[in-house]
């Protein structure tokens, strides 16, 4: 399959001479992206994404809906000229993507690089095509796992050819249509085995009901995002939250509707900036930051107040104030573990040490995380050591050297924090920061006034 995004040159990661005064656009969210492109794609009718992420794992996503048949049309001017509904909202300039539901085919071979969305989102939708559906991705993608889609599709109804490891490459055998119902799987690896059968639950002809039995179930508020995106489309869901049983969720057979949808920016890629305002003792605003959301990077508002910042959400966006000390932390980051490498980094430059919990599925993100952070910090001078399920942090004055990223956006934002306060520290492939976010450098040296 086609290489992940090679840049080996080493970025130097720009020091901090004072502090941050900025307001940084962040792009859009490779969550909603992603589940509101598979969402338009199921739809009955064709339907509009505003201001969507254009990144490695949303072009990804679409280059899949689009080899199946879906037509997905960019456009980067006012959508007035074929939407006037949306001409009058602020929210209707500027890139959109117009998706045109169609059959689903097969034969078509889908390239998931290393997105966990696509590799666990599109294998449902692949069960309603008319043919074979081979997904392959990047080396890393190969150790992912995938068995509660696959052995949970196969209890669906599904014919799926793999190697037997619960992982790719495999091949789902589309058949136009999947059976649905109900169906029991351990999600504790990934929260992403339950948005997947929910997702295309609607065009299943019973439906789906997911029941999860495994001990833990990371990420709820990206399950939260699901269900949401999934009502926002017509859908009804029965889930745990809303008095249904603990640990299980229904979706009703059902046509989805197209809808207008301005994607809200990716909080989980705010995090560096807002970082820079804690780590440097300066203000940092992140425009259209939404009042209310199932991202997990809201929870950042109070991660990084504990951490020593102060934070104000105003129609100007969240601006985010620091003080120049930093306080470690003792927080279980279960539910926002994406926000591991940006809150480690941001811990190792603290005035106290920090523990982070409840995130052992780490070891299976785009790399192991708990590993490479430790790694990575110690190599600076730092003091990591990795837990059952998460790190514990004892700030050490660093110094500068390499930063490894391991083909992880999430690390290199990490190293380029540590950078804010530590000179000489030079990122390895910071292209790898494509797979979510294709201008961090510009946007970062932007910040600083570079
Ligand atoms: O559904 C999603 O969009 C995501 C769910 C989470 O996955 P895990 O539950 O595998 O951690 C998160 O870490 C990932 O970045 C995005
Ligand atoms: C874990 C992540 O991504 P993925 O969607 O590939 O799982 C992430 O973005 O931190």
């Amino acid at each position: 399959m086609t290489e992940s995004p090679v840049h080996p040159a080493l970025w130097p990661a720009p020091h901090a001479s004072g502090a941050v005064d900025a307001t940084v656009t962040v792009p859009g969210s490779k969550s909603v992206t992603n589940r509101a492109l598979v969402l338009a794609s199921l739809a009955s009718e064709p339907g509009w994404l505003r201001r969507p992420l254009r990144s490695r794992d949303t072009l990804l996503m679409a280059e899949a809906l689009r080899a199946m048949g879906v037509g997905i049309e960019e456009t980067v001017s006012s959508s007035s000229a074929t939407s006037p509904s949306a001409a009058a909202s602020p929210d209707s300039t500027g890139e959109a993507w117009r998706v045109i539901p169609a059959g689903l085919h097969g034969p078509v071979t889908v390239d998931v690089g290393n997105a966990g969305t696509v590799m666990r989102f599109l294998p449902p939708v692949a069960t309603l095509a008319d043919g074979p559906i081979r997904f392959d991705g990047d080396p890393r993608s190969y150790e992912r796992p995938l068995t509660g889609v696959i052995e949970g599709l196969r209890a669906l109804g599904a014919r799926i050819d793999d190697d037997g490891r619960g992982a790719l490459p495999l091949t789902v055998h589309g058949g136009g249509a999947l059976e649905g119902g109900p169906v029991s799987i351990d999600a504790s690896s990934s929260s992403q085995f339950v948005s997947a059968l929910l997702l295309s639950g609607p065009r299943f002809n019973q439906g789906v009901e997911v029941r999860h039995t495994g001990s833990v179930l990371p990420s709820m508020p990206h399950i939260r995002m699901t269900v949401d995106m999934l009502r926002a489309v017509g859908a009804q869901v029965d889930e745990p939250e809303t008095g249904g049983e603990p640990n299980v969720w229904r979706v009703s057979p059902s046509a989805l509707l197209g809808r207008d949808l301005t994607i809200e920016p990716d909080l989980s890629n705010a995090q560096p900036f807002l970082a820079a305002a804690l780590v440097t003792g300066g203000k940092v605003t992140i425009p259209d930051w939404p009042e209310r959301t199932t991202q997990p990077g809201d929870a950042l508002r109070e991660i990084f107040t504990a951490m020593g910042g102060s934070c104000e959400l105003t129609e100007r966006g969240l601006t985010f104030t620091g003080t120049g000390r930093i306080h470690g932390i003792d927080v279980d980051l279960g539910e926002v573990g994406e926000l591991t490498p940006g809150i480690a980094a941001v811990a190792a430059l603290a005035d106290s040490p920090s523990t982070l919990s409840g995130v052992a599925h780490l070891r299976l993100h785009e790399t192991d995380r708990l590993a490479a952070l430790t790694k990575e910090i110690n190599e600076l001078g730092g003091d990591v050591t990795e837990t059952a399920d998460g790190l514990h942090i004892r700030p050490r004055p660093l110094h500068g050297g390499v930063f490894h990223t391991y083909d992880d956006h999430r690390m290199a934002t990490a190293g380029a924090i540590i950078g804010l306060a530590v000179q000489g520290v030079e990122i390895e492939n910071v292209g790898t920061t494509a797979k979510t976010l294709p201008d961090f450098p510009q946007l970062w040296t932007g910040m600083l006034g570079i």
